[in-house]
């Protein structure tokens, strides 16, 4: 359970407030307007932004001081943030171990994890060797073999074109559900918003609200979010 807890985050003259809970392995899309603050929402939880008062918990515990690393979450967002100089493979094993020389049980799960994802036999290549819709899948295999109970995803696959984007966040809600992760998960398009997530925070008016159903909240739109999605948005 994440518990964002009367949280108050400031930055210059933006001030975003959320005061809900996400329940352990449900899958939330975080929609709203432009410059709404989703992204500082999500950088928040994540731990690389202090809130101004407020707390973040989870399962319980405040992680509000926390550093990123220390969290019980992973992160994709749009730059998956590969190291170009690695292998597919030791860019992997970054996630999971410090050590440049993993063990035979770990280059195991590596393969397991490439596998998962649909990259058998990809591990030897490089970054640059890789579509970006296998550098995603890549990222993601990282998330994997964290298996860590909450994935933050901010815009990850915005890059990739509708047919390639539906494929990966169908992957992730697969994964999600085969690990039981809560994902939080930052959208601009509310057909994602539906085909990934049941609920919806809406982030509008300085304010990140708790979630709702999402066919419900997009049926029945308040103004702020029916201004974003424009007269011809609809289910
Ligand atoms: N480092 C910063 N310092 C000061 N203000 C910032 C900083 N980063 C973001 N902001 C402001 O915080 C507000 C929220 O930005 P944020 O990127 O979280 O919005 P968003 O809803 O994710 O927007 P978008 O959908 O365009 O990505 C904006 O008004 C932005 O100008």
């Amino acid at each position: 359970m994440l518990t964002l807890d009367k949280l108050r985050i400031t930055q210059d003259d933006f001030a975003l407030e959320a005061d809900f809970r996400i329940a352990p392995g449900a899958r939330v899309a975080v929609l709203g307007p432009s410059g709404a603050g989703k992204s500082t929402l999500l950088t928040t939880i994540a731990g690389f932004l202090a809130p101004h008062s407020g707390r973040v918990l989870w399962a319980g515990e405040d992680i509000t001081p926390a550093a990123p690393g220390e969290r019980p979450l992973s992160i994709l967002f749009q730059d998956q943030n590969l190291f170009p100089h690695l292998s597919v493979s030791q860019n992997l094993g970054l996630g999971i171990s410090p050590r440049p020389r993993l063990s035979a049980q770990e280059r195991a799960r590596i393969e397991r994890a490439l596998d998962r994802v649909g990259l058998s036999g990809l591990g030897a290549r490089k970054p640059a060797a890789l579509s970006g819709g296998q550098q995603g899948r890549v990222a993601l295999a990282r998330c994997l073999l964290r298996a860590k109970p909450l994935l933050l995803l901010d815009e990850p696959f915005a890059a990739l074109g509708p047919a390639l984007k539906a494929e990966m966040l169908a992957l992730v809600a697969e994964i999600a559900r085969e690990q039981g992760t809560a994902v939080l998960m930052v959208s601009h398009d509310p057909s994602d918003a539906l085909a990934l997530c049941p609920e919806t925070v809406l982030v509008a008016e300085g304010r990140a609200h708790p979630p709702r159903p999402t066919a419900a909240l997009l049926a029945d739109p308040p103004p702020a979010l029916a201004a974003y999605l424009g007269p011809h948005a609809g289910p």
